[in-house]
This record gives structure tokens, sequence and C-alpha cells, in this order.
């Protein structure tokens, strides 16, 4: 299988993207220098919030947009060069579902596989192995629309890999489905980058998932890389434990962070809503003793935690905010395409 010479599946170097925002506006930049780079075989996981540039970075690997400036490669070819030779060495499984709900499944796999320039023979034996692997020969010759939303998005899957592409995009794989669904396609994912080698590219809402399934992360902030390692390099940057304290109301906010403050060793202290996230060596020495002030000052507090750091803590350690403040409930992305539009 050929990968860049060095053995990088994906390499994104000093990748910078502007878009236009319209008569007046000045253009709003997307990237600004964005640079990571993927080995083969594994999963490499994109974190950020919205806005941040993940999908702008995705597109242009995956050769639906051009950078300003930078250079991209997915399996050592040049995807601004070569972008009919990128492509036919990529998956992409957008967050939309790709299947057209009218035809069957296996109808749809065989168009994916002609539209890559299969035999129809060798798009129907792919389609079978396919459907085999993601248990859904069962539901073969039904239409996708009387499918579950797990097994639309396993046939998503299915039609990104019809060609056998080396690098797998993956953006949001698992929004939207039950737990047992969820279970079922990380399970997926981990058995093709081991088994097959294949690289894949995930971009998530889902700390866990990211946790669960990526050998790498790099988490995204304004257009560039923040910070870049596996998870657990990640985790052990951050000195100290997390202790969030919940509060009945937000209006003792300033009291908590003034305790926090006589006290001392509280580092990194956000304010969220109403909660108060903060770091300190030794957090379950220190919380006996956060406790009591509160209370001796009348402070209601609703909950207080203390846990070793996790990657919502190195999220919030980079980007000012916590990964769950952020996402909750938010994927749709409903901006018009200013670009498209002033093209
Ligand atoms: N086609 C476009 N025209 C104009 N602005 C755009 C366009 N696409 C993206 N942007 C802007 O570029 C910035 C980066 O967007 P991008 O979609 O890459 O972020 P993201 O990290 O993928 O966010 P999300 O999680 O919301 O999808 C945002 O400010 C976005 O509004």
């Amino acid at each position: 299988m050929a990968a860049s010479p060095d053995g990088m599946a994906l390499v994104a170097a000093d990748l910078v993207k502007t878009y236009s925002q319209g008569r007046g506006k000045p253009p709003l930049r997307a990237l600004d220098g964005l640079t990571f780079q993927t080995e083969e075989g594994t999963v490499f996981g994109l974190l950020g919030p919205n806005g941040a540039g993940k999908s702008t970075t995705v597109k242009i690997l995956s050769t639906l947009s051009r950078a300003d400036s930078g250079i991209a490669t997915v399996a050592g070819i040049d995807v601004a060069k070569h972008p009919g030779r990128a492509r036919s060495a990529i998956g992409f499984v957008d967050q939309k579902q790709v299947s057209d709900p009218m035809d069957t499944g296996v109808e749809n796999l065989v168009l994916a596989g002609q539209l890559h320039g299969m035999s129809t023979r060798a798009a129907r034996s792919r389609a079978g192995e396919l459907l085999e692997r993601f248990a859904l020969a069962g539901a073969a010759r039904r239409q996708v629309k009387t499918y579950s939303g797990g097994m639309a998005r396993k046939l998503d899957v299915a039609i990104g890999l019809m060609h056998r592409p080396q690098v797998l995009f993956l953006d949001e794989p698992t929004t939207g489905l039950d737990p047992e669904a969820r279970a079922e396609m990380w399970a997926e994912i981990e058995r093709m980058s081991r088994e097959e080698r294949m690289t894949v590219l995930l971009t998530t809402h889902y700390l866990e998932e990211a946790d669960r399934l990526a050998s790498r992360l790099a988490i995204v902030d304004a257009g560039r890389v923040v910070t870049e390692g596996t998870p657990e390099q990640l985790k052990s940057e951050l000195r100290g434990d997390a202790v969030v304290i919940e509060l009945h109301e937000a209006s003792v906010i300033a009291q908590v962070l003034e305790s926090l403050d006589r006290l001392g060793g509280f580092r990194e202290v956000v304010a969220e809503g109403r909660a108060v996230r903060a770091r300190v060596d030794g957090g379950g020495a220190a919380l006996p003793l956060v406790l009591a002030a509160l209370d001796a000052e009348g402070v209601s507090v609703a909950s207080a935690t203390v846990s070793r750091p996790s990657l919502d803590d190195v999220y919030l350690a980079h980007t000012g905010h916590s990964f769950a403040a952020v996402h909750a409930g938010s994927s749709a992305d409903a901006r018009t395409d200013l670009e498209e539009a002033a093209a």
C-alpha cells in the first residue's frame, strides 16, 4: 500500500484558508497555519469548538476545497496537484446521509463502486463483503428508508469503503446514534484501522469517542492546532486534579471564586453557568476544605467532584472553554455557503 515515503498517511502543513464574508467585510481566516500529520494505520482525532476549522481542514484534505497556501497530502499524494489520484485514495463519510433511501442497500453500494470505476461484478462482490461485515446482509435487498438510524449510518460507512480507500474521513460518525449502535460503530472503526491498516481521520463532538478511538488527537482552535498527542499524553501534561463545584444559584459564583482565591493553590479557575471548575494538587484533601469554607459562608453547593484529568480538562486548558458546554446539542450547521455564493 503506497503511503507517503515517510509513512505519513496524511499531512497538513501550514494550511491557510480564508473565506469571503461578503461585500464590505474583511475575509475570514478559517485556517491560520494549521499543521499536523498522521501515521498510516492509525485513527487521528480532530477536536475543536464550532467554527475552529475542522470541516475546512477535512474539505481541503479530501479535495473538496483548496487551501490559499500550505501543503496537504494524502497517502503521499499532493491533493492540490493531483486531486483525482488523491480522491481514489480516500473515502469520505459525511455527517449527512449519502445513501438513496428509495434504493436498497446493495443498490446503493454497487452504484458507489461504479462511480469509482469498478465493474458491476467487482462492485457486487465488494458490496456483499461489506454487507456481511457490517451485519447488513439480511437487509441488503430492503430499501434504505426502512433501515434504523444505526443501519443507515453503517451503510454510509460501507459506501465510503467500497473502493478500498487508504484513508477514511469520518465526520461525526456516531452523532444521533443510540448507545448500542454507537458501540457497534466504534468496534467497526477499531477493527478497520487495526486489521486493514486503514488510516482514519475522525472529527467528533464526543470526547469519549475520541478518547476511545483515536491513537492521537489534535485540538484545533481558531484555525490552528493548539495541542497534539496521544489522549494519555495530553491528559498527563495537566498537573493536578480537576475540581468541579456546582451551585444551586449562579449569583454566588463570585463568592466561590473569592473563597478559592483565599484558600490558595487553585489554578485554571473557570466559571461556567452555575459551575466553577479548577485544578488543584491533592484534590481529595482540598475539596473538604473548600466545602467547609463555602458552608461557613452560607453558600449552598449542589454537587462537588474531584477527578483525575480528563480530555475535557485538556480541552478546557487549551481552548478556555469546556467541550461539553460548547457542544451541548449543537452540531447542526446552518450557515450559508458564502464562498459558493461569492463564486
Ligand atoms: N463556505 C464558507 N463560507 C464562509 N465562511 C465559512 C465557510 N465555511 C466555513 N466558514 C467559516 O470558517 C470558520 C471555520 O469553519 P469550519 O466549518 O471549518 O469549522 P468547524 O471546526 O468544522 O466547525 P463545526 O464543528 O461547526 O463544523 C467558521 O468561522 C465558519 O463560519
